[in-house]
């Protein structure tokens, strides 16, 4: 770095001067905090990009949200060349930047770390950064920050794509390495293109379901994600949508609206009611990367039937299944080897959606909480289906079997029509739902085209199992990074003889599962209980609550 860049970095990072006391950390979403006090680290963030951007001399993202979080609150992550999360191998840095203290010691540390990575800064091609915010009232100025960041370094460009979904950002960065079109009017086309592609190809004569109804309500969450699902909705034409609680003049965003309330509270979202019974509705989260479905029974008290992220992930899982066994029959494409497919899934996931994938004879797979690790196990299939419970997920096709399915949808003959409509479906898939994030739209959009195609309803769909009751708890503690696991997360290795007493808690309850960890996001312990009563589920929750209070304090 030149004197130049040096006296550029000093003079504009005295412009953002963090407030006293404040300490932020890079976790599962980025940096995560009440919007009045991060500008500084958004300006920080800015700078981050730019040298991710010098380092994989590729095109970056800038997210400005805090998603399912309350409207007072923002946050800012970064999307990686891939479209995934940022390497965590630069979270370390991130923090370390963010909380730098003066503008001096910020200079000092981007020197080493430039020096360390050895980033390139003369006769490469500059960085480039594409910003997003949701619609939160503090993402405008935030934004203003991180571009403030980013052109600190000599030559970097920052281009503001305006109010996105998380996706649509993270969709874009990916589409730009790839070098093809990225504008948000590319991304509604693809996915309506091969979202028709998939509605083009459902068997004829499809059957319906006995109350399978083809209206669609929405609850937006208030957020970003009702006025661009109506966007898709007009460039289709043929789904019948309604879109609620589509922007803040409708209500207050995430304030009892919204995917993570549903799905947490099991209730319905505020602007649905009985007059909704047997409807398929759904829900998105403020940054409309996550999904789930529901119905709303017609007694006004009775809890709603929700249908989560690993029922979304299980009816996926179905229809790709179905898929691959027509290409299966095919004599020539019989090598094609069943493994490929992968099932990507947490802790949190019902035991009895994991008895019910297992049952269809499919290999799944756990990891530990936190998009970042779904994500990279699914890259080891061909298709790796990942979703957590709260319905984030998506589907992801390695370049080789894409690869395979093109040659393969050419090939087959006239003879074998199943297969080749079986190859078109996945080659379609893999274009409608995001390679890059878990993406609530073009989830809506497989969802919906799924259902048609098995002529399901919502009800026939939450009929493939039967959730086993849970209870999620919390526990506030001294230490919660005393808390050390180990198997995705299932088994707690530290402090030694709580996994023993929770073992012994959880032998007493049929179909008895229970495990703790630390929250990457909020200063807790989470314990999660199941069993085969609600009753027991919440006893046993309750008891290992105790425990976690006993061994940590
Ligand atoms: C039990 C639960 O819902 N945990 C959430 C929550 O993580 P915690 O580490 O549990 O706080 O926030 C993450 C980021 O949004 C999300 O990926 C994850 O699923
Ligand atoms: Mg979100």
């Amino acid at each position: 770095m030149n004197e130049l860049q040096k006296s550029l970095i000093l003079e504009s990072s005295s412009r953002f001067l963090i407030p006293q006391g404040v300490k932020v950390s890079y976790g599962t979403a980025g940096f995560r905090e009440d919007a009045s006090i991060l500008s500084s680290t958004v300006y920080r963030v800015g700078i981050l990009a730019a040298l991710r951007s010098l380092k994989t001399q590729s095109v970056i993202g800038v997210m400005i949200t805090a998603s399912h979080n309350k409207v007072s609150d923002n946050g800012v992550k970064i999307a990686d060349p891939s479209g995934g999360m940022l390497s965590q191998d630069w979270e370390p840095f991130a923090d370390e930047l963010a909380n730098a203290p003066s503008p001096q010691q910020l200079l000092q540390l981007i020197t080493e770390f430039v020096e360390k990575e050895r980033i390139p800064f003369d006769g490469v091609r500059p960085a480039e950064i594409l910003l997003g915010r949701d619609t939160r009232p503090s993402g405008e100025a935030l934004l203003e920050a991180a571009r403030q960041g980013v052109t600190s370094i000599v030559g970097a460009v920052a281009s503001d794509m305006g109010i996105l979904t998380t996706p649509q950002l993270h969709w874009m960065v990916r589409a730009r390495n790839k070098g093809i079109k990225a504008s948000e009017q590319d991304y509604f086309e693809q996915l309506s293109n091969s979202f028709r592609c998939l509605m083009d190809l459902i068997p004829t004569g499809q059957s319906k379901c006995d109350g399978m109804n083809d209206k669609l309500v929405v609850d937006g969450a208030n957020g970003v994600g009702g006025a661009k699902l109506q966007i898709l909705h007009k460039l289709l034409n043929v789904l019948d949508i309604e879109v609620r609680n589509s922007s803040q003049d409708e209500g207050v965003l995430n304030d009892g609206v919204g995917a993570d309330y549903v799905q947490k509270e099991k209730v319905a979202p505020r602007g649905f009611g009985s007059k909704d019974a047997g409807i398929r509705c759904a829900s998105l989260d403020g940054d409309a990367d996550r999904l789930v479905y529901f119905s709303v029974p017609p007694e006004s008290n009775a809890p709603i039937d929700l249908v989560d992220g690993d029922k979304i992930l299980s009816l996926f899982a179905v229809f790709i299944r179905e898929q691959l066994s027509f290409l299966n029959e095919k004599e020539d494409i019989k090598n094609f080897d069943k493994s490929r497919l992968g099932i990507i899934q947490t802790a949190y996931a019902n035991g009895a959606s994991t008895n019910y994938l297992k049952h269809l004879g499919l290999e799944v797979n756990l990891t530990p909480t936190g998009v970042k690790y779904l994500h990279e196990k699914a890259a080891d299939f061909d298709i790796g289906i990942y979703f957590e419970a709260n319905g984030h997920g998506t589907i992801l096709f390695s370049e080789t079997f894409i690869e395979w399915l093109e040659v393969r949808s050419n090939k087959l003959s006239s003879g074998s029509k199943e297969a080749e409509k079986a190859a078109l479906r996945l080659l379609a898939v893999s274009k409608l739902i995001n390679q890059a994030v878990g993406d609530a739209l073009s989830g809506v959009l497989l969802v919906e085209v799924i259902l048609k195609h098995m002529g399901w309803s919502i009800h026939r769909w939450n009929e493939l199992y039967h959730d086993l009751p849970s209870r999620q708890l919390k526990v506030k503690v001294a230490d919660r990074t005393s808390v050390v696991t180990a198997n995705a997360e299932t088994v707690v290795v530290r402090p030694p003889g709580l996994q023993e007493a929770i073992n012994a808690e959880t032998a007493k309850y049929t179909q008895g599962r229970c495990f703790v960890r630390p929250s990457g996001t909020e200063d807790v312990v989470r314990v999660y209980a199941e069993a085969s009563t609600q009753e027991a589920a919440d006893t046993l929750a309750n008891c290992v609550a105790k425990l976690v209070d006993q061994f940590l304090g």
